[in-house]
């Protein structure tokens, strides 16, 4: 009982009414870490670690609209347009991914990867889903860094070439700095610097997770 009320501190409103019939564990509140940085900052490769470590369920945004964009839906071509020109996808579509990945889980920890992207987004986000994130994880990365990750990575994405990911760094730059400054203001960003090993970041990063007490 001690413990749940620890997770219940942790969040700000309840998203889900409970349901009749719903276990306990489903009917917890999610908890929700953003995870933000530029591309290249290790996001992924550090959830991947964090999910394994801690138990979150890692739901990365972009692979998200990757997996849309690759099945037959109306907003493929879309997303892949704007994927391509290293623009964001309108909230609407990207959070309603969010919300379903979150609603079919059954898990109720979550890092949230590489969103939110804009204002709009986070603004979105908080109506829809009803709730802030409990924190958010931000990686600390020089551009030189993030650019030479970007082009080695090799997972045949439309974005990881030389043009797009420039135009990706003026997007990050000027739309979704904002919504890491906007968490700082609140107390509830959580830098962590992006550069070494990926071993090393993962040391900078678990003092975060471990220190967190949660009930499931
Ligand atoms: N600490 C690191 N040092 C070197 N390469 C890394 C490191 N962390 C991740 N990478 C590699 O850099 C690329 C980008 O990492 P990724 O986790 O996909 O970043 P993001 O999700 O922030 O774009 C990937 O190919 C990944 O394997
Ligand atoms: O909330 C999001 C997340 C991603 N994207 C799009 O998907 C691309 C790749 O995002 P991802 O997080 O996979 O890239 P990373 O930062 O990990 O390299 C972005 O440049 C955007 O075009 C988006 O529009 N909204
Ligand atoms: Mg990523």
């Amino acid at each position: 009982a001690d413990e749940l009320k620890i997770c219940q501190a942790f969040c700000t409103e309840i998203v889900k009414p409970p349901v009749e019939g719903e276990s306990n564990s489903r009917r917890n509140i999610p908890f929700v870490a953003f995870v933000l940085g530029g591309p290249g900052s290790g996001k992924g490769t550090q959830c991947l670690k964090i999910s394994e470590t801690f138990g979150f369920d890692h739901i990365g945004a972009g692979d998200l609209l990757r997996k849309e964009m690759h099945s037959d839906s109306e907003n493929g071509a879309m997303i892949q347009k704007l994927m391509k020109e290293g623009s964001i996808a309108p909230s609407e579509v990207t959070v309603k991914l969010i919300k379903k990945a979150i609603e079919s889980a059954e898990n109720c920890k979550f890092l949230i990867d590489g969103f939110p992207r804009s204002e709009e987004n986070r603004v979105a986000y908080e109506r829809i889903i009803g709730a802030e994130p409990n924190f958010v994880l931000f990686f600390d990365c020089p551009e030189e860094v993030m650019v030479k990750r970007v082009l080695n990575r090799n997972e045949g994405r439309v974005d990881d070439n030389e043009h797009t990911v420039k135009e990706r760094l003026k997007v990050y730059k000027a739309i979704t700095l904002p919504v890491a400054n906007h968490y700082a203001k609140k107390g509830k960003l959580y830098k962590v610097d992006g550069t070494g090993t990926q071993e090393e970041i993962f040391e900078r990063v678990s003092p975060i997770f471990a220190s967190l007490r949660l009930s499931t």
